[in-house]
């Protein structure tokens, strides 16, 4: 007898769609992601990249379609219909969510070991030594001095604002994270060490990821698959250098030729 169950998805997108009034915010949007595997989303400003992400992490409800979440503990459950605690409760510890300002997902008022411990906390963590103890290791991972770690977040560049974000995030293990334009905003070079940076820990720690950004450069190094999106709608989809290689929409060889970058 087979006794290993068959692998599943981790995320199961089923025609997802969200309208603003009459407006297409997203349509019919359907993918699976499966367990360490990172998913791009590209296109244009106005495309529905922050809307479908808002409705995958639950920042948002749609109007149709459903997102099937292989939870640990209860198997698949769609997250669009579970209550508001249960996701909340995904939101601190299965899942991340990384926002493109670093304002968003951090307390400017909170210390850089308070932001990251504090998450720790929020899992249940007691013991204070400890708290510190991992929060350090997570600075150093993010190549933030451990002498930084009673430093506000606004003490920091914003570069190194990205970085304690990502640990923030990571520090409680999730499953899946969210990221909308992670290096969006930052200096080219800084750009670039934080893109290895969040390659390296996405690896590492077999994390799977949905990554919103209109920067192809940001995909080519991090996703293994790429969903092309363009007024609401996936156009095209597929391995990440195939699609980029040998574009077969349009608009998808548009946004190559890069005519279309912003
Ligand atoms: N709050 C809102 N009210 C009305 N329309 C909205 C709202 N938010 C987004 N839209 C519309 O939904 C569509 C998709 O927008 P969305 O912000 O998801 O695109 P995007 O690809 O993330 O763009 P950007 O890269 O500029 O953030 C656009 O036509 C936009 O005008």
């Amino acid at each position: 007898m087979e006794s290993e169950e068959a692998p599943r998805p981790l995320l199961e997108v089923r025609g997802l769609t969200r309208r603003y009034g009459a407006r297409i915010g997203c349509a019919e949007v359907d993918f699976d992601l499966w367990p360490g595997e990172v998913m791009g989303i590209v296109g244009e400003s106005g495309s529905g990249k922050s809307t479908l992400l808002g409705c995958l992490a639950g920042h948002m409800a749609p109007d149709e379609g459903a997102v099937i979440y292989d939870t640990r503990d209860r198997g698949p459950v769609d997250t669009v219909t579970m209550s508001e605690p249960e996701r909340r409760m995904l939101g601190r510890t299965d899942w991340a969510f990384v926002h493109q300002n670093p304002r968003d997902g951090l307390r400017m008022a909170v210390s850089a070991g308070g932001n990251v411990g504090e998450r720790l906390m929020a899992v249940g963590a007691r013991h204070y030594g400890q708290i510190r103890e991992t929060a350090t290791d997570w600075l150093g991972r993010v190549e933030i001095a451990g002498d930084r770690i009673d430093d506000r977040p606004s003490a920091f560049s914003g570069g190194m604002q990205q970085r304690l974000q990502i640990a923030r995030n990571l520090v409680t293990g999730p499953r899946l994270v969210f990221m909308d334009e992670p290096t969006g905003g930052l200096d080219v070079s800084v750009q670039a060490r934080l893109l290895d940076l969040l390659r390296g820990l996405v690896r590492e720690m077999g994390l799977s990821a949905v990554i919103v950004t209109h920067d192809l450069a940001v995909v080519r190094l991090l996703a293994d698959r790429l969903m092309v999106m363009k007024s609401g709608r996936v156009v095209e989809s597929g391995l990440t250098d195939q699609v980029l290689d040998d574009p077969q929409h349009a608009y998808t060889q548009l946004l190559v030729s890069s005519v279309l970058q912003v």
